[in-house]
């Protein structure tokens, strides 16, 4: 399944939630949205889905030789931000129930519920009651329930949510285990460790734009657009000859032995370490890429310094 968003603006009453957002979804790949609470993902889930619909802009969602204006029902795989299964309910009842709901017969639902419950490891917990399952399990349940009719996109509102590391280890496990069974994903989350571990493409947003967007390395690139080298030299510096060596480049020395060099062009690094070399040994050269976190901690708050004051 291909989606194409175009420039898709949202209101509701006073609020602008979306303010002319465009981007892509490749067959097969995991789409992360993110943001800080109110950017604007749920808003765009909900367009995506049909429930509601862009004040302009235009979404065109293809699947085959089929278009639609949104991804329909009998294609689609949702767990949403507010839960829904019954507590009072087995794994079982609950999962059975839902594939019904989605048109399954009789033998495909035993085959999915056999296939995910294996999965997640709740085979022996599938008579148990939902509310019986620790708060992990539950979960597990909620992401069964989402894909037990192998829809072709799935989407995911905060799947990591209130879920210790080793269960989060497991969505992760499980959402790659959807793109290599060829279902697309998009992903709404705030743990960025887990979004940079599975993401193909993500989309960050903030008060209802786009602030970045692209692969990993991509949006590396358009945040950090001065890559920083950090040289480790054998023997500490003074700024006075660093001032003298390197009058025209944008260092910092953190550290007597540790200096943070800014690339703004190609070939800056080696005519640095050539103009260093003849004066001072060094240890190491590091290349600093940081983190997604690290990138979307800068992208949010350059973007707060942008916006006008209200
Ligand atoms: N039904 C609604 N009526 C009025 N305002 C709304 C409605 N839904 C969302 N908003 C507003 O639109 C903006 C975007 O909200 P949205 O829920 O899309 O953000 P979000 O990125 O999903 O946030 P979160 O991470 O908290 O779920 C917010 O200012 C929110 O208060």
């Amino acid at each position: 399944m291909q989606i194409t968003v175009n420039d898709i603006q949202k209101s509701y009453a006073t609020v602008q939630a979306v303010q002319g957002v465009s981007f892509q979804i490749r067959p097969g790949e995991i789409f992360a949205l993110l943001g800080p609470n109110g950017a604007g993902k749920s808003s765009i889930i909900r367009m995506l889905v049909g429930m509601t619909r862009p004040d302009s802009g235009s979404i065109s969602v293809q699947h085959g030789d089929e278009v639609f204006d949104h991804v329909p029902r009998r294609y689609l795989g949702y767990l949403p931000e507010d839960r829904g299964l019954y507590i009072d309910k087995s794994v079982e009842k609950n999962l059975r129930y839902l594939a019904q709901l989605h048109g399954l017969s009789a033998t495909e639902t035993e085959q999915q519920l056999e296939h995910w419950l294996a999965v997640f490891e709740l085979t022996d917990r599938r008579k148990e009651e939902l509310k019986q399952l620790s708060k992990g399990n539950q979960q597990k349940v909620q992401l069964i329930a989402a894909v037990i009719h192998r829809p072709a996109l799935v989407i995911l509102d905060e799947p990591f949510s209130g879920l210790d590391p080793i269960n989060q280890e497991k969505v992760v496990q499980f959402l790659q285990r959807l793109r290599a069974e060829g279902m697309t994903v998009i992903l709404s989350a705030h743990q960025m460790a887990m979004v940079e571990k599975l993401a193909d493409h993500m989309l960050l947003m903030a008060k209802g734009k786009a602030v970045l967007a692209g692969t990993l390395s991509e949006i590396r690139t358009q945040a950090q657009p001065q890559p920083e080298v950090l040289i480790e030299t054998e023997r500490a510096l003074t700024p006075a000859e660093l001032e003298q060596w390197l009058p025209d480049l944008d260092w910092q020395l953190t550290a007597p032995q540790r200096l943070t060099l800014k690339l703004s062009g190609s070939g800056q690094l080696s005519d640095c370490l050539q103009r260093l070399l003849p004066h001072c040994p060094l240890r190491a050269v590091t290349m600093q890429n940081p983190d997604l976190h690290q990138l979307y901690l800068n992208a949010m708050s350059q973007h707060q310094q942008q916006e006008p004051a209200v």
